[in-house]
Parts: C-alpha cells; sequence; structure tokens
C-alpha cells in the first residue's frame, strides 16, 4: 500500500468508527486546533517567512486571524448548524414531520494551494471537521517549509487518524486522486482544477473548486481616486499580488489615467517606503518559475512604476502598467504576480463589455461614488463575488459565501457555507401510519378527479399561521374520518368539507 492509499484507509476506518459524529467530539477538535494557532504561532509564522517572506504580523493578519474567526464561530453556531432544519410542508404533508437533516458525507480530500497556505487548507478542513467528516489534507509543496511544519503540527493536536496530512507533489496528489472519496475540496489553478475534477468523476464524487482567473476592477472617473487607488494597490500588493482575489487589473477612462498612476505610485510609497525590497511588510514570489512566468507578462507593455527586480531573491517591485492593450501579455492568464495593468475603456458599458467578453472572474471591484453605476456592473455582469469601493475585504466576512462561477469555479465555503458544502443535506419526511384515506388520491385506479385533489392538495399556496394550520388539521381529520366511515373508495364528496377554507392559487 502507498503512503497514500494508507492515509485514506486510515481515515476511512476513523470514520466507519462513528467517532467525528459527536457534536462533542467536533467541538473537542475544533478547539485543540484553535490552540495550535495559540500556542504554535510562531512557528507558523517562521515557516511562511521563509515561504513567502510575510511579516509576522501579516501572518496573523490575512491568515491565522481569519481561521481563528472561523473556528470560534463554528464552536459556537454548530448545535444551530447540525440541528434539522423544519422546512416549509404542503397540504399533502401537512401533518407530517418534515425537515433537513445535515449529515456527514464521508472521507473529504483537501488540497490546498501555496499563496495563503494555512489559510485555503485550514479553512476547509473546519468545514470538514464541523459537519462530522474525516478528511486528508494535502498542502501544497510550492510552500516547503509551510507543508513540512503543516505535518508536524497537525497530528499533535487533531486526531491524526480522522484527519492525516499527506504531502507530495504532483504523483503524491494523483495517487491521492486514484483513491475514493466522499468529497474533493481542491483550491488552485483552473488548468489542475480540470484534472481534479476528471478525476472525481471516476467514482461520482462531489467537488468544490476554488480557482483563480483575472478579478477585474473599475474605477469610475467619478469617485475620489486617491481612496480608490489606496484600497486598490493594498488589494494588488498585499502578498507581492499572489491573491486569488487581488485586482487584476484596472478598467478606467484616460482621462483619468495619470491621475490614477500617481495615486497607486504615492500608496506604494506609503505602504512599501521608497524601497518596498527593504520593507517587512513586502513579500516575495513564491519561487523562480513564478519570477520567470511574471516578468515575461511585462514584454510588451509600458512600465508607469516599478518593474525593479531581483531573479536571485525572487523579488519584483509593486509595478504599474499604463496604456495596456487586451492583447498584452499580461492580459491573457491571470497575473498572480505584483503588476497591475491600467486599460482605457470609453464608458461604463463598454467595461461591462470587456468583463462579459471573458472568463467569470472570482472578484470583481468597482470604484464609484455613484450607487447607479455599481448596481450597473452589479445586474449586467456574473462574479464570484462583487465588492464596490474596496478589495478583498469581502473574504473576511463569514456570512458571505466564497467561491468562484464558471471558470473561477463551483461550490463555496466560509462560516455556516464551509457547513453545509461538507454534508449532505438529507431531506427527511417522517409520516404517522394514519390518515391513510387522504392517500386515495394517489393510488390506483387513477381518475380525473382524483388528479384534480391532487392538484388542489399540490398547487394550492395557504398561509393560514399556526391556528389555521391546526384548524386545517383538524378538517382534515374529519374529513379522513368521514371518508373511512362511509368506506368510499375515492374523495368524491370531499369538496364540500373543504369548501370553507379559502386557498390561493400558485400556478
Ligand atoms: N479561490 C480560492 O480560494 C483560491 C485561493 C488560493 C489560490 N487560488 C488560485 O490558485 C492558483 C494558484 O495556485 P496554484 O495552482 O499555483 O497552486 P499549487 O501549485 O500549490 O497547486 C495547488 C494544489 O494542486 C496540486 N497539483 C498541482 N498540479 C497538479 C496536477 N497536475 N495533478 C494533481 N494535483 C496537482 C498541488 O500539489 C497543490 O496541492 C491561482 O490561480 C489562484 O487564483 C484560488
Ligand atoms: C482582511 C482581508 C483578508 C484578505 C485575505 C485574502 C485571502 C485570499 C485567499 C486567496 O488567495
Amino acid at each position: 500500500m502507498s503512503r497514500e492509499q494508507q492515509a485514506v484507509a486510515l481515515a476511512r476506518k476513523a470514520f466507519e468508527t462513528g467517532r467525528s459524529k459527536p457534536l462533542e467530539y467536533r467541538i473537542y477538535q475544533l478547539k485543540s486546533l484553535q490552540r495550535l494557532f495559540i500556542e504554535r504561532q510562531q512557528d507558523v509564522s517562521d515557516a511562511i517567512k521563509k515561504d513567502l517572506n510575510k511579516s509576522e504580523v501579516g501572518t496573523q493578519l490575512y491568515e491565522t486571524l481569519g481561521l481563528e474567526g472561523e473556528i470560534s464561530l463554528a464552536i459556537r453556531k454548530l448545535k444551530d448548524w447540525a440541528a434539522p432544519r423544519p422546512v416549509e410542508k404542503n397540504l399533502l404533508t401537512i401533518s407530517d414531520t418534515v425537515y433537513i437533516q445535515p449529515e456527514p458525507l464521508g472521507v473529504v480530500l483537501i488540497i490546498g494551494a501555496w499563496n495563503y497556505p494555512w489559510a485555503v487548507t485550514i479553512q476547509p478542513l473546519i468545514g470538514a471537521i464541523a459537519a462530522g467528516n474525516a478528511a486528508v489534507v494535502k498542502p501544497s509543496e510550492v510552500c516547503v517549509h509551510t507543508a513540512k511544519v503543516m505535518e508536524e503540527l497537525l497530528p499533535l493536536y487533531i486526531d491524526k487518524e480522522l484527519y492525516p496530512v499527506v504531502t507530495g507533489g504532483v504523483p503524491e496528489t494523483q495517487e491521492l486522486l486514484r483513491q475514493r472519496f466522499d468529497h474533493i475540496f481542491y483550491t488552485g489553478n483552473s488548468m489542475v482544477g480540470k484534472v481534479i475534477m476528471e478525476a472525481a468523476a471516476k467514482n461520482l464524487t462531489p467537488v468544490t473548486l476554488e480557482l483563480g482567473g483575472k478579478s477585474p476592477c473599475y474605477i469610475d472617473k467619478d469617485c475620489d481616486i486617491t481612496v480608490a487607488c489606496r484600497r486598490v494597490a493594498w488589494g494588488k500588493y498585499t502578498n507581492c499580488g499572489q491573491t486569488c482575489i487581488a485586482p487584476d487589473y484596472i478598467l478606467c477612462e484616460p482621462s483619468i489615467q495619470n491621475r490614477v498612476i500617481e495615486e497607486v505610485k504615492k500608496a506604494i510609497k506609503e505602504f512599501y517606503t521608497d524601497d518596498p525590497k527593504t520593507c517587512p511588510d513586502y513579500g516575495r514570489i513564491i519561487n523562480q518559475r513564478h519570477f520567470k512566468r511574471i516578468m515575461a507578462m511585462l514584454e510588451d507593455s509600458t512600465i508607469a512604476v516599478g518593474g525593479e527586480n531581483d531573479e536571485s531573491d525572487c523579488y519584483i517591485a509593486p509595478t504599474v502598467l499604463q496604456d495596456v492593450k487586451p492583447e498584452a501579455k499580461v492580459m491573457q492568464e491571470e497575473i498572480f504576480g505584483p503588476l497591475l495593468p491600467i486599460l482605457s475603456i470609453g464608458s461604463l458599458d463598454e467595461a461591462i463589455k470587456f468583463v462579459n467578453k471573458r472568463e467569470k472572474p472570482l472578484a470583481l471591484y468597482v470604484f464609484s461614488q455613484d450607487n447607479k453605476v455599481i448596481n450597473k456592473m452589479r445586474d449586467e455582469t456574473s462574479s464570484g463575488g462583487l465588492l464596490a469601493n474596496d478589495c478583498l475585504v469581502h473574504y473576511s466576512v463569514s456570512s458571505l459565501p466564497f467561491g468562484g462561477v464558471g471558470n473561477s469555479g463551483m461550490g463555496c465555503y466560509h462560516g455556516k457555507f464551509s457547513f453545509d458544502q461538507l454534508s449532505h443535506l438529507r431531506a427527511c419526511l417522517i409520516k404517522q401510519l394514519k390518515m391513510e384515506g387522504v392517500n386515495s388520491m394517489r393510488y390506483p385506479p387513477h381518475t380525473a378527479k382524483k388528479l384534480g385533489w391532487a392538484r388542489f392538495f399540490i398547487l394550492k399556496t395557504v398561509d393560514l399561521g399556526w391556528l389555521g394550520r391546526m384548524a386545517l388539521l383538524a378538517i382534515m381529520v374529519v374529513a379522513v374520518a368521514v371518508v373511512l366511515a362511509t368506506k368510499r373508495k375515492d374523495l368524491h364528496s370531499l369538496p364540500l368539507r373543504y369548501s370553507s377554507v379559502s386557498f390561493k392559487q400558485c400556478d
């Protein structure tokens, strides 16, 4: 058995013991995970510093603080999330107990990416634990130091049989993908996303794909350009542009391009000093392969700000590109680096057309003072998320679903969405063996009259309130009693008995 097979078998066996299911055990695991981020913050930060030159404060701000918040939320809300969820009933099921019961899916495979290695790997794990699953955790091998620390630390805090960590690269991930899972949660680029989905299809395993793409940013001329550019610069250059929801490029009218350049330049200086290379808050490109990929994008565009670089240090300065053409190299794929192209666009309508001609992005940013502009952008485009007058922060709102659409992904998570994403929402209808008369309308022999009644019971909507429902139930009980008493086979006599309740036609 390979190491990967062993890990999956271990997780499956542990899941089958049933110990991941009691809410107390899930909460115990979540609390232990919470302790990891309190007790081992230094190990976490040190590893990320080596991988991406993130500062200790930056690591807490962008990675572990969010995780701590998500864990606390799950601990607080788990009882509600896991409880049966009563649903509306139709007239046919009015006397039944009808609800949704979330249940664990089984063994989940979590494949993480390297750019926010803790955030994007542990956040799905929080959902998996909360939902009562086992999970095999595969951190990205690209984040060498963090993967190692994750492999060392997780088993010290959480159940190592239920949640084993498997490290390794493409061959190891592919070996994992040959195993059977009950859900695969993948974060990474869209091309590999297709590989994951293909592998999952063999076992009809459901997937969540948290992908990326080019997230556009429209700046309206009618806005506070200084503030807009400061927020865009923060969104772009945080983690050296290696953020799935970084504003990829700016669309604006030619009349404001120079001001945008000047204001972004000012913000770069404000955040990262005159020499970002020595600034502790400015990151590095993850490795030389990505460094070369990003530098190649500069070839056919004009640099307005930045451009300095050092391959030996994987350093690329915060850079702004002006008058960029849609055909330029930098516009052909997600940048995932600190280059900010500005494209001139004639109007809001043109910007909308530009966005709609391309793949649906993970995030769409619009800066404007005018709500009509914001609403028009929202109504006439599609994207995983839409954020007006800021960047990135929607990621931190646990009550918003985070995820893509189309090429930027499928499924969503954060907060309760993580719990639901990794649960099966089981439909439950609990009927009594009484009131058999009501069922006559669906039993053969089928007649037009019975169909008429079935239409009535299924298509009418009624909002009677609690008292009304009780009254209706009483009427139904009487009706059934009468039907049984007269031992008639169809519901011929029912119309008169129901005529005192008024119903609204919904079709
Ligand atoms: N939507 C989100 O939440 C989110 C978050 C972070 C990153 N991203 C996106 O991820 C991308 C960057 O990540 P990346 O793809 O460079 O990360 P990556 O190289 O770390 O790959 C992600 C995972 O896929 C595995 N993998 C890579 N190639 C594989 C293959 N051929 N077969 C099987 N498994 C394979 C890796 O082992 C890794 O665990 C960007 O597009 C970014 O926008 C999205
Ligand atoms: C306070 C704002 C936090 C933003 C963190 C962004 C994380 C993105 C993960 C995807 O790359």
